[in-house]
């Protein structure tokens, strides 16, 4: 039996599977699944075995943002509760940037609110042909949360931002990708196994490599060209000494695949 509620955990080897699990609720992010996320984001991160996470929705939605249903029942207004399910997506998320391994995100489905920020902090993106994309926040009169504020202007620039928060526009799955939200749009039905053969490609790839682009990636926009010199040659050069690399290197004198721990 799963240790959470809300959501479904299976890790293998070093592979590990967070699936939202409230289909009835359009996996709406109410208290219960905002604080396990926070725990098993913080449990996959901990983890220095783990090379890959994927996370996906059960049933016909990815996530459909806040529980607008519980903001509701919230006698005394929605604003703690609401202030309670953002610091925990913000754990979340905070987690997933800063964790070493790969964040691949499978969009099986609708992502809107904070369900649309969630997707779009994964290293991989990869969306079903069905799957649409909508901020959402402001019609239901709220504002943006979840870092869709850090992360859409860098991904997409201002205007295309704008015109998802204030017009809460529906992307399609192909609009998505061809405005730089995704890596990859694959048939429904193909979306579990894309991902199972990304989620492979990366379990045999060179862990601190992929990390160091990560972080790499992460700073970049607030570094200053020598910042990020500096930090690239640290990094390459601390590489290059690494297990990865001197297996990478070796591989390719060798002409032969590369066979990463
Ligand atoms: C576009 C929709 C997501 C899907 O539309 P559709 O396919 O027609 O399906 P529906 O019939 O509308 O929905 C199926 C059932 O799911 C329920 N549901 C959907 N969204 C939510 C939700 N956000 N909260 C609670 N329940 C939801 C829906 O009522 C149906 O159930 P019943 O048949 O029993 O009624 C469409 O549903 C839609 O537009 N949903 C709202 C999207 C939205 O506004 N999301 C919130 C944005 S704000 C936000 O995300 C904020 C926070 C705040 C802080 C921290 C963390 C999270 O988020």
């Amino acid at each position: 039996m799963s240790q959470y509620e809300t959501i479904e955990f299976e890790r293998t080897g070093n592979i590990a599977r967070i699936t939202l699990n409230r289909p009835k609720a359009a996996n709406g992010i109410n208290h219960v699944l905002g604080r396990e996320l926070a725990q098993v984001a913080s449990l996959v991160a901990d983890d220095p075995e783990l090379k890959v996470v994927t996370l996906t929705g059960a049933g016909r939605f990815f996530c459909a943002g806040g529980d607008l249903k519980a903001m509701a029942a919230q006698e005394s207004g929605a604003g703690p509760y609401v202030k309670h399910l953002a610091d925990n997506l913000h754990e979340a998320i905070s987690s997933f940037a800063r964790m070493e391994a790969l964040l691949i995100v499978a969009v099986n489905g609708t992502a809107a609110g904070a369900g649309f920020s969630l997707a779009v902090t994964g290293d991989i993106v990869v969306a079903a042909e069905s799957a649409s994309f909508t901020m959402a926040y402001t019609k239901a009169g709220l504002s943006p949360d979840g870092g869709a504020s850090y992360y859409l202007p860098r991904l997409i620039g201002i205007r295309r931002t704008q015109e998802l928060m204030y017009f809460n526009r529906v992307l399609s799955a192909t609009e998505a990708l061809d405005w730089n939200l995704l890596h990859r749009v694959v048939p429904d039905a193909d979306l579990p196994a894309t991902v199972d053969a990304l989620a492979a490609q990366f379990a045999d790839g060179p862990r601190h490599s992929n990390a160091n682009v990560k972080k790499l990636l992460l700073v970049s926009p607030d570094h200053t060209l020598e910042e990020q010199l500096a930090r690239e040659s640290a990094f390459i050069s601390a590489a290059a000494s690494s297990p990865d690399g001197t297996e990478g290197i070796a591989a390719f004198l060798s002409k032969r695949a590369p066979k990463f721990d």
